[in-house]
């Protein structure tokens, strides 16, 4: 007999390879490594060692060579479960099961199968007892038995049996004999696809389903059960009962693709016992399917003695082998684990592969991980955050979803290139004042346009040549302010749409907004659009009241409508400064420019640090026929220079000639200041930040990664950015305190009347708030969304419907719409969503109860409650109570481990056995009833 390995005693005994070696250290025998081999006196020292918990191969070896005596079935009866796979109900501790703390959540609880095996062999026995038993049933099958079969079964699975297709020649193969070798795909660990061979004389469905033990399916975690049909990789489990996916939550009964490719070989793991013992079918002979195969092949070598399989194993295959020992096992596949705290982070709509590059693992076993776990994803399939939390919480990773900004902060780190650090290194010497950046707001035709104009020809600095000006999206003016020259800059495309457009960039462009009003029209929805706009950006407003050249103009009437909007009149006592003017005529623009001077002043620090590299923003681009792709960029801070390499969004290129808004070439470009730029690859989106890198291989790699980052974020985009059925727990979670709404309507009255209701809703408490951000009369148009997108608002539309294609667009934002008729309807949805806002209040809600029936003590897990489920369903990570004699033992214990068979399982229903660990609780006896309870929310009256 072949000698064992460090890490395969240490799998008999279920400890890690690690704890042998030092135990074998504190015994007084060295061994460097977990892959040497320790003779068989050694073997036994370590296993006296740790006498105190069977070691599994103990129940291994009798399989391998000779079985051990069947331990009586079913000492503990059976309990109701008709469900049970296995025929009998052999007691996990009895039959000398590998290690108590394995087994016990599998001790199945007696339902005897009625169709199964007559006998009740004990797991261990069972096993090889099989075989021999002729084709009783087959190994595989009998290993259903929880834990302690557990080991005695996976032989089956996977070692034990060969697949009986596979070896056309060997004469003997029935399926009978081979025991039940399993075939991965078929329904895993028990049956041999009796189809396969057809030179098998004796194959056939029967003994396939003998050996099927193999229960019925069933919903629950019948799965211990060899035969239970298993998707995926669960089947490559080899025998080893596994929790039934079906039995969580929302799963999907579909296989996963994945695992069950890799099930086949039949994960070696504990099926050695078994596996060693036919050597008919020769170990893990059945399955030679890659790796993984091969593993079965080794673990099968447990029982390697009986195997003709002598050959040395490559060096490589020894290290895989000894790296898979490390790994984890979860749903069935190995996995590198993380230790709970390592992070991971992920972009926005990633998916498994991604994750996988990132932690090292094989997609597809995170496909099979995350089947097991009750979600269904393919490989290459975008996940959302929740998803990708749960399976980093079993995996031990702390996964993070970036955000845009900080996905476009993480390509910059990439490259060396942190902005927020850049400019908090930047002390007050480096600061240099700057013009503010200003943007004309306001109603159609009340005259953004023609101000803009008034202002450009008035003020513009004149061009070298006295050039035409002309229109480059932005432009600057120069006048004098308290005796100095002092410039402002003007975006040059009027109005909040393309003002919000850059916001929901993430693009800062604006210092101030001048919101103008026609003196003769007065205050018009998409005034107050406008102001909301620029009030949501927190930008200060300097309100130019327009036309009063007009004789029918009333500019204190505008005094008036506005400061219902909480634009106060300085000379009413507010804080906004009014300037009335005539664009037309030119009148008073200087006392704009002034008072729009005093409010940045006042209001703002207006600096930046000239002397570095340019970063900035787009805000208009072309493409022309002549000149290629034609930004103009508006520099925030550093010097745009001809000939710097930059990257804007994802255009990069070099700046090959600068224009101003004359026309006139530019060498160099100071904080503020707007400027044409030729030499970009492709036409950048206004709102788009540039900056200026050291060399033009950065620029476009940048470009690259921003591209590559779009169009992960394309896939993932259709989701809500919040709801309001959601906004319980974005509250809960610490997301958000307010309720932002934009509220459109089809008259006004409706619209005030529905602000007016909503704003009266008694919440009850002021840890939450309700905010209209904006609200007029209309359909819902793009800009809205664009708002809602930047605000995180929900879109109430009262009587109205979006415009074109504006429904697309929110879908695609990921914006809430609702639709109303009755106003009262509406109020009640807020209503409901505000109150559940509220922190919520919880009660204990009772999930089930669990009897104990044997209580398992295992060094590394504590004490384990061999139970069975009495009512309703035992949940991990649910809060507990021991009862003992109708009295409370403890309280406020928690559910820390839950397993079905050898395998964690999320939840345990009624009917079913489980080993439940109360964490470093251990004051557990037999009889015990363990009531499993959830605090959940209240809801509110
Ligand atoms: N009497 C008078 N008419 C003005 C004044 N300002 C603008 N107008 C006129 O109002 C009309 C609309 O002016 P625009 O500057 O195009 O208005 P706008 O707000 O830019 O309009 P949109 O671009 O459609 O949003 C034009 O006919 C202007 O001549 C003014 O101060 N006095």
């Amino acid at each position: 007999m072949a000698k064992l390995r460090v890490h395969e005693v240490a799998k008999q005994l279920g400890i890690t390879s690690k704890e042998a070696l030092s135990k074998l250290q504190d015994i007084g025998e060295f061994v460097s490594s977990a892959s040497s081999t320790i003779e068989p006196p050694v073997v036994k020292k370590l296993k006296a060692a740790y006498a105190d918990a069977p070691a599994k191969g103990d129940a291994k070896k009798p399989a391998a060579g000779k079985p051990s005596a069947p331990k009586p079935a079913g000492k503990k009866p059976a309990a109701p479960a008709a469900q049970k796979p296995s025929p009998a109900a052999p007691k996990p501790g009895a039959s000398s099961a590998p290690s108590k703390d394995a087994a016990p959540a599998e001790k199945p609880a007696a339902a005897p199968q009625a169709k199964q095996t007559p006998a009740a062999p004990t797991p261990a026995s069972s096993a090889p007892e099989k075989p021999a038993a002729s084709n009783a049933p087959k190994p595989g099958a009998a290993a259903p038995k929880p834990g302690p079969a557990a080991p005695a079964s996976k032989p089956n699975g996977r070692g034990g049996g060969g697949r009986p297709g596979n070896n056309p020649f060997t004469p003997k193969h029935s399926s009978d004999e081979r025991s039940g070798g399993p075939r991965p795909s078929g329904g895993r660990g028990g049956g041999p696809r009796p189809g396969n061979n057809p030179f098998a004389p004796k194959q056939g469905m029967k003994p396939s389903r003998n050996d099927g033990d193999r229960p019925a399916p069933r919903p629950g975690g019948s799965r211990g059960a060899a035969g239970a049909p298993r998707p995926g990789g669960a089947a490559g489990q080899g025998g080893g009962p596994r929790p039934n996916p079906s039995m969580m939550p929302g799963q999907i009964s579909r296989p996963a693709p994945a695992g069950g490719g890799r099930g086949a070989g039949g994960r070696g793991r504990g099926g050695g016992a078994a596996g060693g013992g036919p050597s008919t079918g020769g170990p893990g002979g059945g399955a030679p399917r890659g790796g993984r195969g091969g593993r079965g092949g080794t673990q099968g070598a447990f029982g390697r003695g009986g195997g003709s399989r002598k050959q040395r194993k490559s060096k490589r295959a020894k290290r895989q082998e000894l790296e898979q020992q490390q790994a984890p096992v979860v749903g069935g596949v190995k996995v590198p684990k993380g230790d709970g705290g390592t992070v991971v982070r992920l972009r926005r709509g990633s998916s498994l592969a991604d994750l996988a590059d990132k932690i090292k693992a094989d997609p597809a076993a995170l496909v099979t991980v995350l089947f097991h776990l009750g979600e269904m994803a393919t490989a290459n399939q975008s996940l959302d955050e929740g998803t990708f939390q749960v399976l980093g919480e079993e995996l031990g990773y702390k996964i993070e979803i970036v955000s845009p900004e900080d996905e476009d902060r993480e390509i910059l780190d990439s490259f060396d290139i942190d902005l927020e650090a850049e400019a908090e290194g930047e002390s007050a010497d480096d600061l240099a004042k700057r013009p503010a950046v200003v943007t004309v707001m306001g109603h159609v035709d009340h005259g953004k346009t023609r101000l803009l104009d008034a202002i450009r020809s008035t003020h513009v600095i004149e061009g070298e040549a006295g050039g035409i000006t002309q229109h480059i999206g932005a432009y600057q003016v120069s006048l004098e302010h308290e005796g100095k020259e002092r410039r402002l800059t003007f975006i040059d495309t009027p109005g909040h749409e393309a003002f919000t457009a850059m916001r929901a960039r993430g693009a800062k462009v604006t210092d101030i907004a001048v919101l103008v009003v026609a003196a003769d029209d007065g205050v018009m929805p998409q005034t107050v659009e406008a102001l909301n706009h620029a009030k949501a950006a927190g930008v200060p407003i300097v309100v130019a009241v327009n036309k009063i050249d007009k004789p029918e103009a009333s500019p204190d009437k505008i005094r008036g409508q506005l400061t219902e909007y909480g634009l106060v009149p300085e000379e009413y006592g507010g804080d906004t400064m009014f300037v009335d003017v005539s664009a037309r005529q030119n009148m008073h623009i200087d006392d704009l420019l002034e008072a729009v001077m005093l409010t940045a002043d006042a209001a703002l620090e207006l600096r930046a640090n000239p002397d570095k590299d340019a970063r900035g923003v787009a805000i208009e681009a072309n493409l022309d026929k002549g000149r290629g792709a034609v930004a103009t960029v508006l520099v925030q801070s550093g010097t745009l220079r001809v000939g710097d390499n930059m990257v804007a969004g994802t255009a990069h290129g070099r700046v090959r000639a600068m224009f101003d808004e004359n026309g006139d070439t530019v060498s160099e470009a100071l904080p503020s200041r707007p400027v044409q730029v030729l030499g970009l690859s492709t036409v950048p989106r206004a709102g788009d930040l540039f900056l200026v890198t050291e060399d033009d291989r950065t620029a476009r790699q940048i470009a690259e990664k921003r591209e590559a980052a779009e169009r992960n974020a394309t896939l993932a985009r259709r989701r809500k950015r919040i709801t309001l059925e959601e906004f319980d727990q974005a509250v809960a979670e610490g997301k958000i305190d307010t309720l932002n709404l934009i509220i459109k309507g089809d008259v006004s009255g409706a619209v005030e009347a529905l602000e007016d209701s909503l704003m009266k809703i008694d919440i009850g408490e002021d840890d939450v708030q309700l905010r209209v951000i904006h609200r007029g009369v209309g359909a819902i148009t793009q800009n809205d969304v664009n708002l809602a997108t930047v605000d995180n608002a929900i879109i109430i539309g009262f009587n109205v419907r979006p415009a074109e294609r504006v429904n697309e667009y929110a879908d695609e934002e990921g914006v809430d719409m609702r639709f109303y008729s009755v106003i009262y309807d509406a109020i009640d949805d807020i209503e409901s969503a505000l109150k559940g806002m509220l922190k919520p209040e919880y009660e204990e809600v009772q999930l089930g109860t669990a009897e104990v029936r044997e209580v398992f003590r295992s060094s590394k897990w504590g004490s384990i409650a061999g139970s069975l489920v009495m009512s309703g369903i035992v949940r991990r990570n649910a809060s507990a109570r021991l009862v003992r004699d109708g009295a409370v033992v403890a309280n406020d214990l928690k559910i820390e481990s839950l397993r079905r068979f050898k395998d964690d399982a999320t939840e345990v229903r009624e009917g079913y056995e489980c080993g439940i660990g109360l964490g470093k609780f251990n004051d557990i006896k037999d009889g015990d009833i363990i009531e499993t309870y959830e605090m959940q929310e209240k809801p509110r009256v």
